[in-house]
């Protein structure tokens, strides 16, 4: 289904209706000729005007069947390359939204985009109209050529040495022409991802005054496209005269050497103009021939780089058989895991045991692993060594599906979608989440406030559409996404980091209420105290693990951080008991 030839094969019907359609309107352009020649010979020569109506008839039918056939033919054409394009975007966008985490760090989204627009755009095109003209072309060079011989095999010698030249050189260009049609494809790719970083970067680029650097490094991408279209212009402009000359030489020579047959008596007046017809009709197919290989080329081009991707395979798929759990209780066991990723060792031997509705607290320097350790139960990435447990079952044997649904997320960068504050909740969840639902979550993540307090309330929209929000903001409706996805596992990726203290501990306070199994990563105390474990990484090994009370006893890494955050508390209570009000 990845394949053209699938589509193509798929469709043949219709391609072999706009076929026959094809060859009618031909057929009927060719009869046009003859329709002359009769009116020049019969009526003009031999004075026979009583043919002259039914000849102009014959006329008036030939434009009106060419008319209907070509409109048939079209609609097909167009019809079936839409639909092959539409399909291939569609399974081209499934297949990279079904591609492992990994292949998204190695790609860039602006070329994914080029990937899934232009090239799919120039494919349409080929199967389309591209591949409409070359029947035609053919079907009409076919039919001419006949027709010629049927009136002169002497003469139609002439068009029989043209049309060979013109396709030789229709490939010589096809083939210079590829080349750089691949690079104007990376090239096209490139710019996009320096248009699609900058703008979605803009605040960034502000912020550090960078505009100037910015537009400077898209002028030298956007210099390098138009190089590289120039090089194709030239290569065009260079070939396509040769077409034209050609083309022009051809009806020249058939006046040359027809006008001599008829002065000799070889030929009627009305056979060399049947014959000059018919040449005319082969010239335009002819001059076709460099526009279509010019899109021929870019189509294969564009075509290779999607077969590339199509040729990815997703790292982390559904197991064969996989093991689909009655109900997720949410115990978590990591046992021994070690993560390498591109030789770099990110995870060294992390073991926890996390009974299902306990809570354990994730802390460490920025860099530590504790991301990793989530990427890795979420199976965005699988484990170099040991395993990873979800009740009692290793999570390359549970069903993805199943495993993913299991758990609810609150990402470190949180993304809303330019949407309502609902449909940022609910997340495509539309008809398992009911409204109440929604506005529970965001009452439990402290966002039913402020989402009260605007016009609209839930049905804002927000995002590039709508209202900006502050950065606390955004991650209490992320908070309220999780929430509202009730799941046995709840996540939280340093996420309260952009809310003041009097609202992260309202959260908290409300977290308690939530049965899930909860696995917290912070860099505050305030966010972790409660846990019923607490590991602390550093360079991704565990360095210190307990709960808050053991951990400020080891005077390690956690008692430092408490000492910094709530020191001068501490001190000025001059009370050592304040550490377990806080
Ligand atoms: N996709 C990736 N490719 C290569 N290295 C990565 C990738 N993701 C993370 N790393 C590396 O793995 C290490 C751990 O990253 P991780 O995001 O788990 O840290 P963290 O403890 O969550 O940090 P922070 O507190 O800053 O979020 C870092 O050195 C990081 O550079």
């Amino acid at each position: 289904m990845n394949k053209l030839s699938y589509y193509l094969k798929k469709y043949w019907y219709a391609y072999a209706f706009a076929l026959l359609c094809t060859i009618i309107a031909v057929v009927l352009d060719m009869v046009s000729p003859q329709v002359t020649k009769n009116i020049i010979d019969k009526v003009i020569i031999e004075g026979k005007t009583d043919l002259l109506f039914s000849l102009l008839s014959m006329i008036l039918f030939i434009g009106l069947g060419r008319a209907v056939f070509t409109y048939v033919k079209e609609l097909i054409f167009d019809t079936v390359s839409s639909k092959i394009g539409s399909q291939l975007r569609k399974r081209l966008f499934t297949h990279i939204q079904g591609l492992s985490i990994s292949f998204f760090d190695e790609n860039n989204t602006g070329e994914l985009m080029s990937r899934v627009k232009d090239d799919v755009d120039r494919i349409w095109a080929a199967t389309g109209y591209v591949s409409m003209l070359i029947f035609e072309v053919t079907i009409h060079t076919g039919i001419a050529l006949f027709f010629m011989y049927r009136e002169s095999a002497s003469l139609a010698i002439i068009p029989t040495i043209v049309l060979p030249i013109v396709g030789g050189l229709a490939i010589l260009m096809e083939n210079k022409l590829g080349k750089i049609y691949e690079n104007i494809s990376e090239q096209n790719a490139k710019l996009n991802t320096v248009a699609q970083e900058n703008l979605a970067g803009v605040r960034t680029v502000k912020a550090f005054a960078r505009e100037k650097f910015e537009i400077n490094k898209f002028l030298s991408h956007n210099k390098q496209y138009y190089d590289l279209n120039m090089k194709q212009s030239k290569v065009f402009i260079k070939l396509y005269p040769y077409f034209q000359l050609i083309t022009k030489l051809l009806p020249m020579f058939v006046i040359l050497f027809g006008g001599r047959q008829v002065i000799r008596g070889e030929i009627s007046l009305g056979t060399l103009g049947a014959f000059t017809e018919y040449s005319m009709n082969i010239v335009w197919p002819m001059e076709m021939l460099g526009w279509l290989s010019n899109d021929l080329a870019a189509a294969f081009a564009s075509y290779k780089r999607i077969r590339k991707i199509f040729a990815e395979e997703a790292k982390i798929t559904e197991p064969e058989n996989p093991v689909i759990l009655d109900e997720v209780k949410g115990s978590v066991e990591f046992n021994q895991v070690s993560f390498n990723l591109n030789g770099n060792d990110i995870l060294t031997d992390i073991s926890f045991k996390l009974e299902a509705g306990k809570t354990i607290g994730i802390m460490g320097t920025t860099g530590a692993g504790k991301s990793s350790i989530i990427n890795l139960l979420q199976r965005f990435y699988d484990a170099s060594q040991g395993e990873i447990l979800l009740d009692g079952v290793n999570i390359k044997d549970l069903s993805l599906k199943q495993l993913r649904g299991s758990i609810s997320l609150v990402m470190q960068d949180v993304f809303l979608f330019s949407d309502t504050i609902n449909e940022n909740v609910k997340l495509g969840k539309r008809p398992w989440v009911k409204q109440e639902e929604v506005i529970e979550a965001a009452h439990y993540s402290q966002a039913s406030e402020f989402i009260e307090r605007m016009d609209d309330g839930y049905d804002t929209i927000i995002g590039e559409r709508g209202v900006g929000l502050s950065g606390g903001q955004k991650q209490r409706i992320s908070i309220a996404r999780a929430l509202a996805k009730k799941t046995p596992i709840l996540v939280l990726d340093d996420s309260t980091s952009a809310l003041d203290m009097e609202t992260e501990h309202l959260i908290q306070k409300s977290l308690t209420d939530i049965k899930a199994t909860k696995i917290i990563i912070a860099h505050r105390i305030s966010a972790v105290r409660n846990a019923d474990e607490i590991i602390i990484l550093e360079n991704g090994k565990i360095k210190e693990r307990g709960t808050h009370e053991t951990l400020l006893k080891e005077k390690g890494y956690y008692y430092q951080t408490y000492q910094a955050q709530y020191g001068d508390y501490i001190s000025d209570s001059g009370n050592r008991e304040v550490t377990t009000c806080l």
